[in-house]
């Protein structure tokens, strides 16, 4: 009888010695690593260190405050006093982000990464000579002819969205108040399989013309109905991942003669050319049961990044085990169907490995790339299926919450500076838009649509000032280095440094949003926007190492060792054109001035409103068909 006791005592004992084990040296290797010679903020808490004051950043403006008062370079304090780097630094920066492969994500971010459906093999979690196999592969799909021949889907999922605002852009009497409509909201919530990624809302429309005691939606008649942006913008991201990246059809947008256009996505009518055989939500709700479980976040969160043996242990077990054996199950669908079709075309051009990826039409999507790779007779030009599963997954949530969030901020910023609504709208007018829907029109509208100045520039500053991301992490794997900086700094121990020393597993902090809106490189007035900056840059933003457009956005621009910078920047700037073109034309967008918009990180950066925090994440913008707002309702606005 007393076995079953030793027994228990004896697994006690072994985690305390694990865990001790670790803690251990966990502050000895803090203890001794360089980075204690950098200055430092004070830490609040032994515990959290500085990290409860880091997650509210976006909106305390932390980083620049820390680097007036400490220099470009600097440690904040982490669990239990680990230090972390921070720099601003842009040698450093530079020197960091080239050598990919020996500054890779840390562990526990690529756990979380694995976790949140990109699994172990995806491209955005597996690191050297496979990431560097997988990249080549991948590239084709991402080339400036082929994110062109997926401009159909973004004009038709635009415009599609379009009609849905119109619609809803109707008399106020088709609106239900935001309280009736909440309420049904959360009882829909209860009731429903399907909870829409990442929105805790569904899309609701508040009562326009009278306050509604949220401060909400009471502006007046003229702005027009209120919309949550956010949650629409969240469908039309989706169901153009769906279409251009795997042929699926999401169907989370209803169709434009939907009678109520704010009903829930699952009872929209499927609405794609190529019906898709599967469930259009089942993999909705499987990726939304993944991905809002692993945005959660807790105290057991904090303990799995120091103890990786705790990451074996999930929140919700079962629930996920099934969501990722739906995910699974329907990517190897999507995958055995392409590779029929794949298959056939092969053998009709008589060639295994003979398909000019640009002439083919399987050739366009992301799906019919990977495919083909799995058939391909070369080895380095080989995926396996499991690889393929995991970048079907990787795509989803690397490319439709990015740029739901990126399209979401800029419309905002339009909404609150009205004047370059207005010239925006005007520039996009003079594009000739009589298109006879054949595919050498759509292609002269899309290079239109892409070689627009005014639009070029709004969407720049949008990106510059409302990074999606705005922070990513790095790891030191070599033994030790020394990152070289532009300016020279002097530590706690009073020597001065042009070069910040690292050993393996010191961690980094790399601070985008902090450069692209730092006054030192953009000037006074950084953090204002004003697309008209484009036209001519502070030559320090010439330093700053990002692949486009002088912001780290997508991050790095010139690889050395290891190209991590975002595969798919050209399909969100053409995604995120193709919207603001439609969208702009025929609606206007206004935001009630009293209400104050904080930004929200979870993965991506989120408005939420500060006087409704409980609503979650949402943007709340008056909605117009365009011509109709009078010219009093005109302000300029500044974020
Ligand atoms: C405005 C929209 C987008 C932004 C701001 C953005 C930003 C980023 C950033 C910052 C990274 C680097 C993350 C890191 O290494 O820490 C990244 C990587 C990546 N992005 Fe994007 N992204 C966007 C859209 C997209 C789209 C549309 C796709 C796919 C269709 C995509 C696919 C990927 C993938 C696969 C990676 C991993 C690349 C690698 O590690 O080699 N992204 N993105």
């Amino acid at each position: 009888m007393a076995y079953p006791l030793l027994h228990g005592w004896s697994i006690l004992f072994l985690a305390v010695l694990y865990f001790s084990h670790h803690f251990i040296l966990l502050l000895i290797r803090q203890h001794r690593t360089p980075l204690r010679r950098l200055p430092s903020p004070p830490s609040p808490s032994f515990f959290m260190g500085n990290l409860s004051e880091m997650h509210d950043m976006e909106n305390t403006r932390l980083i620049e405050r820390w680097e007036r008062a400490l220099g470009r370079s600097w440690v904040y304090r982490g669990f239990f006093g680990g230090y972390r780097l921070i720099t601003t630094d842009l040698q450093a920066l530079s020197h960091i982000l080239a050598h990919a492969y020996d500054y890779p994500k840390p562990d526990f971010i690529k756990d979380s990464m694995a976790a949140m459906a990109a699994g172990y093999e995806g491209l955005i979690v597996v690191e050297g000579e496979v990431h560097k196999r997988q990249r080549k592969i991948l590239t084709p799909a991402f080339t400036a002819s082929h994110i062109k021949s997926l401009a159909p889907i973004f004009f038709d999922v635009a415009e599609q969205l379009k009609n849905v605002l119109l619609n809803l852009a109707q008399p106020p009497n088709l609106v239900p108040s935001p309280t009736q409509k909440r309420e049904e909201e959360v009882a829909n919530d209860m009731h429903d399989d399907f909870s829409f990624p990442n929105s805790n809302s569904n899309a609701y429309s508040y009562s326009n013309g009278k306050a509604d005691g949220n401060g909400v939606g009471g502006r007046g008649e003229e702005r027009g109905p209120c919309v949550d942006v956010l949650s629409w913008l969240s469908r039309a991201t989706l169901d153009v991942i769906g279409l251009a990246g795997f042929g699926y059809a999401f169907n989370a947008l209803p169709t434009p003669d939907t009678p109520n256009a704010s009903s829930n996505a699952h009872n929209s009518p499927n609405t794609s050319d190529k019906p898709s055989p599967h469930s259009s939500n089942e993999l909705a709700n499987a990726f939304s049961v993944i991905f809002t479980a692993a945005t959660h976040f807790s105290f057991f969160t904090i303990l799995q990044v120091w103890f990786p043996f705790l990451r074996r242990f999930q929140h919700n077990k079962a629930v996920m085990n099934q969501a990722r054996a739906t995910m699974q199950r329907i990517g190897l669908e999507l995958i055995e169907e392409r590779r029929c079709e794949v298959i056939a075309e092969m053998e009709a051009a008589g060639s295994r490995d003979g398909i000019d990826p640009d002439k083919t039409v399987l050739g366009k999507d992301l799906l019919s790339v990977l495919v083909r790779s799995s058939l391909t007779t070369s080895a380095s030009q080989q995926m396996s299926i499991s690889e393929i599963q995991c970048q079907i997954s990787t795509f989803l949530a690397a490319g439709y919450d990015t740029t739901s969030s990126a399209l979401t901020w800029t419309l905002y910023a339009l909404a609150t500076n009205q004047l370059a609504q207005s010239r925006l709208r005007a520039a996009l007018q003079t594009i000739d838009s009589t298109t006879s829907g054949s595919s050498s029109s759509t292609d002269e509208l899309y290079g239109q649509v892409m070689a627009l100045p005014y639009l070029d520039w709004v969407v720049r500053e949008s990106l510059r000032l409302h990074s999606p991301v705005s922070t990513t992490m790095r790891v030191c794997m070599k033994d030790t280095d020394i990152i070289p900086t532009a300016e020279t700094w002097v530590g706690r121990d009073g020597v001065e440094r042009s070069g910040i020393e690292v050993r393996k597993h010191d961690i980094i902090t790399v601070p985008i949003q902090a450069i692209n809106a730092s006054k030192r490189i953009w000037g006074e007035d950084a953090s204002v926007f004003r697309p008209d900056r484009w036209e001519h840059l502070p030559s320090g933003t010439n330093d700053i190492p990002g692949l486009y457009s002088n912001i780290l956005t997508f991050l790095n621009g010139n690889p050395i060792n290891g190209h991590r910078a975002c595969i798919g920047y050209r399909f969100a700037l053409a995604e995120i054109k193709i919207f603001l073109y439609v969208l702009l034309r025929a609606v206007e967008f206004s935001m009630d001035p009293s209400l104050v918009v904080e930004k929200k990180t979870s993965v991506v950066i989120r408005p939420f409103i500060k006087s409704e925090p409980h609503l979650g994440n949402q943007l709340p913008l008056h909605i117009r068909p365009v011509g109709e707002l009078s010219s009093d309702m005109v302000s300029t606005t500044m974020p």
